[in-house]
């Protein structure tokens, strides 16, 4: 592979932005690929996946090209060169890169894989949290799973058209999908593409969706004409997920603490063809109160660490904080506890999160059971969803029913 000036640049200026700015990974990617309308469909992918790649590995690269974050622009430029030389890239004469141990670099690489805080570049804290909670070995499996490019999965959107029809109009774009056993609305890539380019995707026919999460809202059982409250919808993934499942019949109270969220579902649920959601936000305890005892189903989608997403997200690791995570989990005992009184007796309820620490799902979901406003359900069945057992994303749901 050849080095382009101007694709390194913009990987350096990504990572800056990312490391010492503290911009998110896929908002700044997002903004790379549209510096140039002239990258074609190469360039973009080299920006975006070595982008993802340093900020992956970013522990491993900087203590073997002994740099310290805040990262100054030469520090990054030999983050990237040791990047380079261990995909056996061959260096260009640039200024650069002038000084590059190369020899060194391999030798530091076999001494640091050896450890995993190195190997798997993972700051020591959440390593030893994920260790303490899922034990070695599990952990190292699933960590190197994580530490994977995750495959892009789309949702059919099954109020518009079926599995089959989607492949055949993708492929008429030049897009191969394949199907998924087991997860029945799933189309994954066979090669990465853009596809909001698409005009399947303009169409509302699709939307982009990992095959784990696609599970969480065919495990609320809900069916046409229910009243469905889904209660941290966000921009609705699920939300879109439930009315599909829905077939467009019956009501979903799409809530979040966030109105800007809102917005941006309201305008996917039109692309999406969907017309059974109401949103409100939660500006206080009235929304939440009036729904006490009316709702069929009720999905909480919780806020959480974020652990099962890191193939997506790597710059969580080094964004995240031992503290956030204690008070998430505050947030999501809290969320148990209010939002399942808007359960009627007889109506179920999904307790979710894409983490893969028991400490925000399992023991949650005990602690609610354990608790007052827990006596009134039973627990039904969960399932606990690991990378490197399923291939994708770590997720966590536990069905719930009211007596
Ligand atoms: C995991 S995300 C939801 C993703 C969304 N369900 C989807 O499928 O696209 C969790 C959401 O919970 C919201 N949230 C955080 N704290 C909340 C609270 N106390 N009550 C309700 N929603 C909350 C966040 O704004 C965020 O949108």
């Amino acid at each position: 592979m050849r080095l382009h000036r101007n694709l390194c640049f913009a990987v350096i200026d990504g990572l800056h932005q990312i490391f010492n700015e503290d911009a998110y990974a896929d908002k700044v990617v997002q903004s790379l690929l549209r510096r140039d309308k002239r990258w074609g469909s190469r360039d973009r992918g080299f920006i975006a996946e070595t982008t993802y790649e340093i900020v992956r590995y970013k522990r491993l690269y900087g203590e073997i090209a002994a740099v310290k974050s805040p990262f100054s622009r030469d520090d990054l430029w030999r983050i990237f060169a040791v990047w380079a030389t261990l995909k056996g890239i061959k260096l260009p004469d640039w200024k650069y890169f002038t000084e590059t141990p190369s020899r060194k670099i391999k030798g530091r690489f076999d001494e640091l894989s050896k450890i995993r805080v190195f190997r798997e570049s993972i700051p020591d804290w959440m390593d030893a949290l994920a260790v303490s909670e899922l034990g070695e070995r599990l952990w190292t499996n699933e960590l190197t799973k994580l530490n994977e490019q995750a495959d892009v999965i789309l949702r059919v959107n099954t109020l518009k058209i079926t599995k089959e029809k989607l492949q055949g109009l993708l492929y008429d774009e030049d897009i191969n999908t394949e199907f998924i056993k087991g997860y029945d609305s799933a189309l994954k890539l066979s090669e990465r593409a853009n596809v909001f380019r698409t005009e399947a995707f303009k169409q509302g026919f699709f939307e982009v969706q990992d095959a784990s999460s696609q599970l969480v809202a065919a495990y609320l059982n809900v069916k046409p004409g229910m009243k469905v409250v889904d209660v941290c919808a966000g921009a609705g993934g699920k939300t879109l997920h439930l009315a599909s499942l829905m077939q467009n019949k019956g009501q979903i109270i799409a809530m979040d603490i966030y109105e800007s969220k809102l917005k941006k579902l309201k305008i996917r649920a039109r692309r999406n063809g969907v017309h059974n959601v109401d949103m409100r936000v939660i500006d206080s305890t009235k929304p939440i109160k009036k729904l006490h005892n009316k709702a069929d189903r009720v999905l909480i989608d919780a806020p959480c660490s974020g652990l099962g997403v890191l193939r997506r997200n790597p710059d969580s690791k080094w964004k995240l904080q031992p503290e956030f995570i204690d008070k998430i989990k505050s947030v999501q005992q809290d969320c148990l506890e209010q939002y399942s009184k808007m359960v009627k007796s007889g109506g179920q309820m999904v307790y979710a999160t894409c983490s893969v620490l028991p400490s925000e799902n399992n023991n949650q979901v005990d602690n609610f059971l354990n608790s007052e406003s827990g006596k009134a359900f039973t627990f039904v069945k969960d399932n606990k969803v690991f990378a490197h057992k399923s291939g994708y994303d770590g997720f966590y749901m536990a069905l719930l029913t009211k007596q």
